[in-house]
């Protein structure tokens, strides 16, 4: 019998409803670039507690999370999410208050009022430079790094390096949206990227 004749609910596969919610605009913020709106997909209830869980995912099941965690597969492998300024902090805080865990904001520069690291990067439509508070994560703690999207991977790799200087664990780098030709996912490794929907 299949899902539907047994009366289950069969879901649209979470990779083909992002891709439906998410609105391309050409041109923006400047000429050349495809921008993938993905704010109709943050604005979708059942979608954003989809793309919520899903980012939390990789790190629930990383063998070696898990072996670090001593803990249950159930427990949340990561101590903290960081995200990213600003879109990222949509995502973070959800999956952050989801695991029962706490956030850090890995934010632009200026923002963070007290002693902080710096990291400067190119992003696909410009450059800047990204801040962690230097006691927001604890050595040794387990981090999920969290945004909404990979494009040439600039953004992640500074929030990366930003939370191992102050001796965290990156255990996952989690986003909705891969952007495949521009490389970013080469620019993370060795960590892996865990993407909802790469295209
Ligand atoms: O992989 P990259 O080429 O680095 O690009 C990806 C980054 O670009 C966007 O952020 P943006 O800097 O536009 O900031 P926003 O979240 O404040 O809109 C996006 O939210 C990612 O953080
Ligand atoms: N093409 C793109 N669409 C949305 N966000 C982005 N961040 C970097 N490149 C992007």
């Amino acid at each position: 019998m299949t899902a539907a004749a047994a009366g289950e609910q069969v879901q649209q596969p979470l990779d083909e409803l992002i891709a439906s919610l998410t609105v391309d605009v050409p041109d923006h913020p400047e000429p050349g670039v495809l921008f993938r709106d993905l704010t109709p997909v943050f604005g979708d209830g059942p979608a954003f507690a989809r793309v919520v869980e899903g980012l939390a995912a990789p790190a629930e099941s990383d063998p070696r999370a898990a072996a670090m965690a001593g803990t249950d597969d159930a427990t949340p492998a990561f101590d903290v999410v960081v995200g990213v300024e600003a879109r990222g902090f949509l995502l973070a805080a959800a999956v952050a208050l989801a695991a029962g865990v706490g956030v850090v904001p890995v934010r632009k520069a200026g923002k963070l009022p007290r002693e902080r690291i710096s990291a400067d990067y190119v992003l696909e439509y410009g450059t800047a430079t990204l801040e962690l508070h230097a006691d927001s994560i604890r050595p040794g703690q387990r981090v999920l790094v969290v945004d909404d999207v990979l494009a040439t991977g600039g953004t992640l790799a500074a929030a990366v390096e930003l939370v191992e200087r102050v001796g965290g664990v990156v255990t996952a780098v989690s986003v909705v949206v891969e952007l495949a030709a521009l490389g970013g996912r080469e620019r993370i490794a060795p960590h892996a990227v865990h993407a909802l929907w790469t295209t």
